[in-house]
């Protein structure tokens, strides 16, 4: 098991990585003297459903709430049915929730952590590849709203996050590729030799399928080291842990969210470096070293289809850009990255097209 500690200023906690890490998490909630909501993914409880009961079985102070983990259901009325359940059950500041799920549950009952009683103890189990790279750690939790990603949020740290990799045997191709689309982005944010380093174990992660311990943990490191230095995203450091995301919370929103997050990403990244060739931040020579060092990470052919009007529409309505101009994260090499880049928007919409001519061919 490896244990890595995050230290921002709010909060210090651990992230516990390894097999069986929930028996940790029963351990630690052996006897509590407080009251825990477990807000659970529906598919998580139907697959893992015995490791599950005998956690709610074997004590009496632990509640259960369950959704269906959809961008649809990442939205205001749910968290109003959570805020219901705590109330109706005498939930009270000294209690907690858990998310046991993905990054949308982890999302949503972060964001009720930090509201309910102006907010309660939070612990995230995270049970997707995506969440356990990135999700559960620094923080960020919200809802979608009138179609945007992630509008409505607060930032508000968990107490300790328990990443079992057990939990991964169950997970799909495609969510497997999501989680991908995450990891795709650490590439970019240390040196060179990360950069193979992420390449090599998550090419060999998608041929084999097998979830190793180190990528996972490293890309929390990368993701620790972000948070501790911009906790709330105000030096902007912090944006660097974006890149390809303006592109893709817009593919996910002018797709009426068809696709998963971290596919969106993957094709954002893409889209970001196809950005970065035209400005002259990276060579020709550079941007098609990057392409080919990920063509293994697919791309969705819903998106490849999708309206570059529409696009683009979303990408000016994104909550970092200023004034309706499209502001972008790029990389110009592996640990060289740039913020608050703004491009026009006839640029962005040649990108998107080369992005489609590309991953048409592939
Ligand atoms: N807060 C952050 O820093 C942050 C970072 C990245 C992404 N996100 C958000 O996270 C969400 C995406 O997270 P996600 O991909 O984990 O989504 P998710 O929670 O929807 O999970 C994806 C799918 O996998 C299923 N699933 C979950 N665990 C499973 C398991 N162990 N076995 C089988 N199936 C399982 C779920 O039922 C769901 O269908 C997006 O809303 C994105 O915006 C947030
Ligand atoms: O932790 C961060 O910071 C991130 O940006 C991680 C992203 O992968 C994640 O998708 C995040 O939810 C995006 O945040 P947003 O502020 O752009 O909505
Ligand atoms: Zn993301």
């Amino acid at each position: 098991m490896k244990k890595i500690e995050v230290k921002t200023e709010s909060k210090s906690y651990e992230v516990l990585i390894g097999q069986n890490v929930f028996s940790q998490f029963v351990q630690d909630f052996n006897k509590p003297d407080f009251k825990i909501l477990v807000v659970c993914d529906k598919n998580v409880y139907r697959l893992h459903r015995t490791r599950i009961d005998d956690l709610l079985n074997s004590k009496e102070n632990f509640y259960f709430y369950s959704f269906n983990s959809t961008e649809r259901n990442k939205n205001l009325k749910n968290t109003e049915l959570i805020y219901k359940h705590l109330f109706k059950n005498n939930f009270s500041r000294k209690d907690a929730i858990v998310a046991l799920g993905g990054g949308i549950v982890g999302d949503v009952a972060g964001f009720v952590a930090a509201t309910y009683m102006r907010g309660i103890s939070f612990y995230q189990v995270p049970t997707t590849l995506l969440s356990m790279v990135d999700s559960s750690v620094g923080g960020k939790t919200g809802v979608n709203f009138i179609e945007i990603k992630n509008l409505i949020g607060a930032f508000y740290q968990p107490e300790k996050v328990y990443a079992d990799l057990n939990f991964l045997e169950t997970l799909s191709p495609k969510e497997i590729i999501s989680g991908a689309g995450e990891i795709f982005k650490y590439a970019f944010l240390a040196d060179e030799e990360n950069y193979l380093l992420i390449r090599n174990k998550l090419a060999k992660l998608l041929s084999e399928k097998k979830f190793d311990e180190n990528l996972i943990a490293r890309c929390i490191k990368l993701k620790a080291a972000v948070v501790e230095n911009d906790e709330k995203e105000l030096s902007g450091l912090r944006k660097v842990l974006n890149l390809g995301h303006t592109f893709a919370h817009a593919f996910e929103s002018a797709l009426k969210f068809q696709i998963k997050h971290g596919e969106a990403v993957i094709a954002g990244i893409f889209a970001s470096l196809i950005v970065s060739e035209k400005l002259d931040i990276i060579s020709k020579s550079d941007f098609q070293k990057y392409v080919s060092d990920f063509l293994f990470l697919p791309v969705n052919k819903k998106i490849l289809n999708s309206d570059t009007d529409s696009v683009i529409e979303f990408m000016k309505s994104d909550k970092k850009t200023s004034d309706r101009k499209i502001k972008l994260v790029l990389a110009s090499k592996p640990g060289n990255m740039l913020i608050d880049v703004f491009v026009d928007e006839r640029l962005v919409k040649k990108s998107l097209k080369e992005l489609f001519e590309i991953f048409r061919t592939v």
